[in-house]
């Protein structure tokens, strides 16, 4: 498969990375720094068994490039519509865009750029920290998980089902992309967002009484918005998948944290922010989630020395 990856950051480097053992990739990143670093390095990854080297194509423009089979959309959310407005040689009539973004609404922006049923939303249970250019720490692995918002009518799926698997990539199809979205959210609007407000690791969550008690209100307020959506949501399952994360990969920085250490905007908006708006909506009421909302707006602002 001819693919495309835009961002090539953590997770953009460990997907294009291992895709290019058995695909034609393209890492295609704003900074010509990370993209010289990749044409004349590759992507190191440190990966759960041992470091390796993948060597994709790097291009900070992709003008006069045919289009691609796939693009995966693997910058922050915030970025979205940037990165696919930057490149409109990479989409043709037959072009599909994966995102694995975190957080909810991402298919409003994608649907500027090709039809709906070419778009792709999913999860993955991978993560990954960026070291240097080039050069990221794959923390954990797991199910790539997608779904599409109409029917695969021209049979992407099994296409791309071995693209990904002959590269290490478990993909799982979904048929309810809601609840598959919403499994995710519960993670990143709890765990990820108390990393991201103590700046600390995500075993920490787990091993601190006040960050635990923190991230089940969190958990419980979701949870709620979820049943009052018609989504399935047992809480203490929730809670005890959440808290195996944190205990499976305890030295993980969570992007949300990564963003705020670094002086960066974060995607707050589309993950805690998008629980904020559902409850709204359903009339639950989620006071800790408008609390991270807020909380994590004015760290950024303070970094970033914003009044
Ligand atoms: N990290 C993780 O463990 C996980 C992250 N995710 C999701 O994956 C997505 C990517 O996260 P992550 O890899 O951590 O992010 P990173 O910040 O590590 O990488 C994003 C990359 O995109 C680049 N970029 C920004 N704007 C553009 C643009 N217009 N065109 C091309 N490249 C651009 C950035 O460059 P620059 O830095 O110069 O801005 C950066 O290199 C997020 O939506 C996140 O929610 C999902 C699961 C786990
Ligand atoms: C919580 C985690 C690490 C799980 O993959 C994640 O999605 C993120 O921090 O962005």
């Amino acid at each position: 498969m001819r693919i495309a990856v835009i961002g090539a950051g953590a997770m953009g480097s460990i997907y294009g990375g291992r895709l290019s053992l058995h695909n034609e990739v393209y890492m295609v990143d704003t900074s010509a720094a990370v993209v010289d670093h990749i044409s004349r390095e590759g992507i190191c990854l440190e990966e759960p068994d041992g470091v390796h080297v993948y060597r994709p194509k790097a291009v900070t423009s992709t003008e006069g490039l045919e289009p691609v089979d796939l693009i995966v959309l693997f910058v922050k959310s915030l970025y979205s519509k940037a990165a696919l407005s930057g490149n409109p040689c990479l989409i043709g009539p037959d072009t599909y865009v994966l995102t694995l973004q975190n957080g909810c609404g991402h298919e409003d922006i994608l649907s500027e750029f090709v039809p709906r049923e070419r778009i792709i939303i999913g999860t993955t249970q991978d993560n990954g920290a960026a070291l240097g250019p080039g050069h990221v720490r794959r923390g954990g692995t797991g199910h790539t998980n997608v779904g599409m918002l109409t029917g695969d009518d021209k049979r992407f799926f099994p296409r791309m089902a071995e693209a990904f698997g002959s590269c290490g990539f478990e993909l799982e199809i979904h048929s309810d992309i809601r609840q598959l979205i919403w499994n995710k959210l519960f993670t990143n609007v709890s765990l990820s967002a108390v990393t991201a407000i103590l700046q600390v690791d995500m075993g920490y969550i787990t091993s601190n009484a006040h960050a635990w008690n923190m991230t089940v209100q969190l958990i419980h307020e979701a949870a709620a918005v979820a049943r009052a959506m018609g989504l399935e949501a047992d809480d203490e399952a929730i809670i005890a998948e959440i808290k195996a994360v944190s205990e499976r990969t305890p030295r993980g920085c969570t992007s949300i944290r990564a963003d705020l250490r670094d002086g960066r905007r974060s995607e707050v908006d589309t993950i805690s922010g998008s629980v904020v708006r559902a409850a709204e909506k359903c009339g639950v009421a989620v006071p800790t989630h408008q609390f991270v909302v807020e909380m994590v707006h004015a760290m950024e602002e303070r970094e970033r020395g914003e009044k």
